[in-house]
């Protein structure tokens, strides 16, 4: 096996322990299989089936070693994060070439049950805290083990490898940026997964905090996983942290082996780093062509080198005893499976409730507008439901109960939504849970709130306006209002998941003025044109005032 520098000193004369003595201290943490990555030949096209396709790879080739921390630098727009996210399999469509794991064609499926891909936005539950964060991870991840004191060592273990230990009861919202980078990482690994796919993880990040990040990888790398990230502008100090390095440049993978070989490559072909520069710098201009050379010349001694790289990797003995060849990628790839859907649904419940805990400034203004327009209402309306001259107001009055109650549930919906939708899409395309366990939790979590406050509020109007006191009439209205706000709340989510905020702030009143318009409460069903009239029965207010 290629031996590790025993330690490096930084730009600054810093001694950085590399040492393979420093693998990720946990055993439990260390993936249950090494997986060596290629690819070969990916190309990805946009729109390819009109005449506007744009090509965005074309013929990239490299690898990701098991036990090593891969770098991929190039310029901006030059393919990056496409490429992770083929490479995870998230994009499938319209993408050529091969992706091989330990030498064997990987379903997507199966792949990505263990590799994790993080994006560059990561979205947490800001409302739980850190240790909370990790348990829950724990719990609808890892298997095979029992009791909350088991998994409480697990949040405990991992708290310590992210140097977040003394954060435990931080909620994330309060953590700092690079924490909350390192806690989404920790979130990840706690399956021990054995491919890490990371999107610029130290943007937005101080140095100190990039050192940190970059140096959680490189122990995560050192305990067995394959590790990929791209990175922006690596500092020197970084860049010794590094083992391997794939240049993208328009589309095109540039060069791939490792950061030691990078210089003596570019200096083949007459392209020397001056003494103090930052190497990665270097090579980005070179490719970039800010420096005078011959590019072609360099394309070409790095593609021959390249390719002896890959071949030498693959045939090394290294991957041939140290990772475990499977004959079919299906045998290596067999955890983890999922918890059964009542264990996650329990932890998706817990976790449900303690947000609702939390979050209680929406949940108490949201209860507080429901017996305030209701008060409202039976002031402007007092007594109209006894009153038969008064039978417009009474009108006007249900009309606007209805209104309120749909807008009232929808537009938080729409604006809260895309929050929550961010945290259950990874969390969903990670496999920690199924869309059953997550829908029917988020029904069972949502319906408290959604019966209590309509009920007071109809409760309330219902009294001052003086409607009849008749059980079956009372009750009817009350189950009108619940199907009311609770179709309110789902479009709400509904436009929030498929839109943005902005598009979904103005698609439900879009949406929804014109079937108002149809409801019966300003023309009458006969009065409408008649080829209008099919609106009438799409309108659901309607069905409301029938
Ligand atoms: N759906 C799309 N339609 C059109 N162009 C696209 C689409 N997706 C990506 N691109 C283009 O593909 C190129 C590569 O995008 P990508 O996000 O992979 O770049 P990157 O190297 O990660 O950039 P950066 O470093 O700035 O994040 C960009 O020019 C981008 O505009």
């Amino acid at each position: 096996m290629e031996a590790y520098p025993r330690e490096e000193l930084d730009s600054e004369g810093c001694t950085i322990p590399l040492t393979d003595q420093d693998p990720f201290d946990s055993n439990r943490l260390k993936p249950v299989a090494k997986m060596l990555v290629e690819f070969d030949g990916l190309s990805y096209t946009v729109d390819s089936r009109t005449e506007k396709s744009k090509k965005i790879l074309e013929d990239v080739s490299g690898c990701f070693r098991p036990e090593r921390l891969t770098t991929i630098i190039g310029p901006s727009g030059a393919g990056k994060t496409t490429l992770l996210r083929i490479v995870s399999t998230l994009k499938t469509t319209n993408v050529r070439g091969s992706i091989t794991v330990n030498g064997k064609e990987c379903d997507s499926d199966v792949f990505r049950k263990q590799a994790c891909f993080l994006p560059q936005q990561f979205a947490l539950s800001p409302l739980l805290t850190v240790r909370e964060t990790l348990y829950i991870a724990a719990r609808l991840k890892v298997q095979g083990i029992q009791g909350p004191h088991a998994f409480y060592s697990i949040v405990a273990e991992i708290a310590e490898n992210l140097n977040l230990t003394n954060n435990l009861d931080t909620l994330v919202e309060n953590l700092s940026g690079g924490e909350q980078k390192r806690l989404s990482i920790g979130v990840e690994i706690v399956t021990k997964p054995s491919i890490l796919l990371l999107d610029e993880p130290t943007t937005g990040l101080d140095s100190a905090s990039s050192n940190q990040v970059i140096g959680l990888l490189h122990k995560i790398a050192r305990g067995g996983c394959t590790v990929a990230c791209v990175i922006h502008q690596p500092s020197s100090r970084m860049i010794s942290q590094f083992d391997d390095l794939l240049i993208i440049h328009n589309g095109k993978s540039f060069y791939y082996g490792t950061w030691d070989d990078v210089f003596s490559t570019f200096c083949d072909a007459g392209y020397t780093c001056p003494q103090f520069y930052n190497i990665a710098e270097f090579v980005l201009e070179v490719v970039s062509g800010e420096r005078d050379g011959d590019l072609n010349n360099l394309y070409k001694i790095c593609s021959v080198k390249c390719a002896n790289w890959k071949t030498n990797i693959r045939n090394s003995s290294t991957i041939g005893t140290d990772v475990r060849i499977a004959s079919n990628c299906r045998q290596i790839v067999n955890k983890p499976k999922q918890l059964s859907t009542w264990q996650q649904q329990k932890t998706l419940l817990s976790r449900a409730i303690i947000c609702i805990k939390r979050d209680n400034t929406l949940t108490k203004l949201r209860f507080a507008a429901h017996v305030l327009v209701a008060f409202l209402l039976g002031v402007v309306f007092y007594d109209s439901g006894n009153n038969a001259s008064r039978i417009q107001s009474n009108i006007a009055c249900v009309f606007f109960v209805l209104l309120f109650l749909y807008f009232a549930n929808s537009m938080p919906a729409v604006q809260m939504f895309p929050i929550e939708a961010a945290v259950f899409l990874r969390e969903y395309l990670n496999n920690w849970y199924n869309l059953k366990s997550y829908f029917s939790v988020k029904i069972i979590s949502d319906l408290p709130l959604q019966i209590l406050a309509p009920s007071v509020f109809i409760a309330i109007t219902y009294y001052i306006t003086g409607q009849p006191m008749e059980c079956d009439r009372f009750l009817r209205t009350w189950l009108i209002c619940i199907l009311t706000t609770i179709l309110g709340q789902s479009s709400g989510m509904l436009v929030g998941a498929a839109f943005d905020t902005q598009i979904g702030v103005f698609l439900i009143p879009a949406i929804n003025m014109p079937i108002i318009l149809f409801a019966g409460f300003f023309i009458k069903f006969s009065e409408v044109t008649p080829y209008l009239q099919p609106l009438c029965f799409i309108s659901f207010f309607r069905f409301r005032l029938l």
